[in-house]
């Protein structure tokens, strides 16, 4: 590969890099390629692809009373993972069939206690939704074995990763670091590789808790920042983080390098290409994250690392949307100049663990207005109605979208919102919602979410990431 060899690299393969034996084996490929120039390598997989989403559907059909159904979804998931493992060269008796067979079993149980009680806590989705890396983990063993190499699979608390009890969001508590270490350290020394089921921990209780979506990337840095490894690699179906998501904007273009806090503001604000916990532990440490390219794995990707990389004509990196949100506004003469009434919102936001997107407040305090994801509105609504004193109007409205760009290079620099007005003005849309952090490392406004994609093209565009370039302000 283009790189130096390391001593140790943790190698996070995602969904569409578990889809099928092809990709399996593959992706073991490139973890082989690496052990074969003598690095240590750990290796991280997620679920195959859509096997997460499948999973959530059938534990809220079992929820809902439809049994046939979940156990229709089941059969076709244990179909896809025999599949997998039989054009992996798995033969019908052996130890990774007899191992699927028994996960399948355990997950139609606990799928039928949903059924039984009509209820899925938290804790029991959690546990049903991690059984998509406990089956890929497996697979990946197998084509590593297969491939001649020695491997063992792990769960995410085998691994050592214990969290804190917020089932579907959970955290990993500082004492994995050390857990992490001492499990995995034998292995490494004695030339086996582990494969850690991703997205998952475990509680001091030995409850199953994940880390949120796209939380295998969380894991993979968990894992790096255990070890000490000298760097983390997610292989991607992408060639790296891009300037823009590239399913809407055809001519995105790789970014060479970014921080640490660039990636955090742009998984924040939408892209799904990094979960926007991921680069928490590297911080420290200092380790190096790049992320590549599967399908071109000498391309070197994006290297996200401590240092921001200027580049005067680029202030802006990444254009970058949050869909499926709502605006919360509260209004009313009991707003202005009482600073406690403010204080009551966020208390009673704070309460229900909602995600505040975006936070704008008039500076006569007779108006504050709240960015959450629409799945959230509902109960913001709810709490703030119980939670803040009479006199107060909230409306809620839906349909909108955040549209962010992200760069260092924009602290400090004049025009840059600007033109990001400038732009939207162009394509006559409205803003209804405007917000730059002290950091100076975005600026976000919400519009109507139809309008979402025709912004990100134009404001794409208009800061030259398209590779044309820029009219001058
Ligand atoms: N700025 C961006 N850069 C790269 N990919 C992005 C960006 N925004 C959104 N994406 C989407 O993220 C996807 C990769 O993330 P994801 O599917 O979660 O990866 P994986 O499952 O392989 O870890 C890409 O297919 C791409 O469509
Ligand atoms: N399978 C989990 C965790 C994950 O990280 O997946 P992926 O790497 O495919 O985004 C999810 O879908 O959320």
């Amino acid at each position: 590969m283009s790189h130096p060899p390391h001593g140790l690299l943790v190698m996070k393969f995602g969904g569409t890099n578990m889809q099928d034996a092809a990709a399996i084996r593959h992706s073991a490929s490139l973890a082989g390629r690496s052990l074969k120039e003598g690095v240590q390598v750990v290796v991280v997989v997620s679920a195959m692809a859509g096997v997460t989403n499948g999973l959530l559907h059938l534990a809220d059909a079992a929820q809902g009373g439809d049994i046939a159904r979940a156990n229709d979804e089941i059969a076709a998931l244990r179909t896809r993972h025999f599949t997998a493992a039989q054009d992996l060269g798995a033969a019908p008796d052996s130890e990774t069939v007899r191992e699927l067979r028994e996960l399948h079993e355990t997950l139609r149980q606990a799928v039928y206690g949903v059924y039984l009680l009509r209820e899925l806590t938290p804790r029991s989705r959690d546990l049903i939704v991690a059984f998509g890396e406990r089956l890929s983990a497996p697979l990946m063993s197998l084509a590593l074995e297969l491939s001649g190499l020695r491997a063992r699979h792990l769960t995410g608390g085998e691994a050592g990763i214990l969290t804190d009890t917020h089932f579907g969001n959970a955290r990993p508590l500082p004492v994995s670091y050390e857990r992490v270490r001492d499990r995995l350290s034998g292995f490494l020394s004695s030339g086996t590789t582990p494969v850690i089921a991703g997205f998952m921990g475990e509680t001091d209780q030995g409850a199953i808790t994940t880390l949120g979506r796209g939380g295998t990337d969380f894991s993979a840095t968990i894992v790096g920042k255990a070890l000490g490894a000298d760097e983390v690699w997610a292989w991607k179906d992408v060639d790296g983080v891009m300037s823009a998501d590239p399913r809407v904007v055809g001519d995105a273009q790789n970014i060479g390098v970014l921080s640490y806090g660039e990636v955090m503001e742009l998984a924040y604000f939408g892209a799904k290409v990094l979960h926007p916990l991921a680069v928490t532990p590297l911080q420290e440490s200092g380790i190096p994250l790049r992320v590549k390219s599967a399908a071109d794995p000498d391309f070197p990707g994006t290297l996200v690392q401590a240092q921001p990389e200027e580049d005067a004509t680029h202030p802006v990196k990444a254009v970058t949307a949050i869909r499926n949100v709502s605006l919360i506004n509260v209004t009313g003469a009991g707003v202005l100049g009482v600073p406690e009434v403010v204080a009551s919102v966020f208390t009673a936001i704070a309460r229900e663990n909602v995600t505040l997107l975006m936070v704008s407040q008039s500076s006569s305090m007779s108006n504050v207005s709240l960015a959450v994801p629409t799945v959230d509105a509902g109960r913001t609504m709810n709490a703030l109605r119980a939670g803040v004193t009479t006199e107060l109007r909230v409306e809620e409205q839906d349909d909108v979208a955040v549209l962010a760009i992200v760069g260092s290079g924009m602290r400090g620099q004049k025009g840059v919102s600007a033109r990001l007005f400038g732009a939207l003005a162009d394509e006559a849309i409205n803003i209804l919602m405007i917000s730059q952090g002290s950091s100076e490392l975005n600026i976000s406004v919400a519009i109507n979410a139809a309008e979402v994609d025709t912004a990100t093209r134009a404001v794409h565009r208009a800061f030259g990431l398209s590779g044309q370039p820029v009219a001058a302000d």
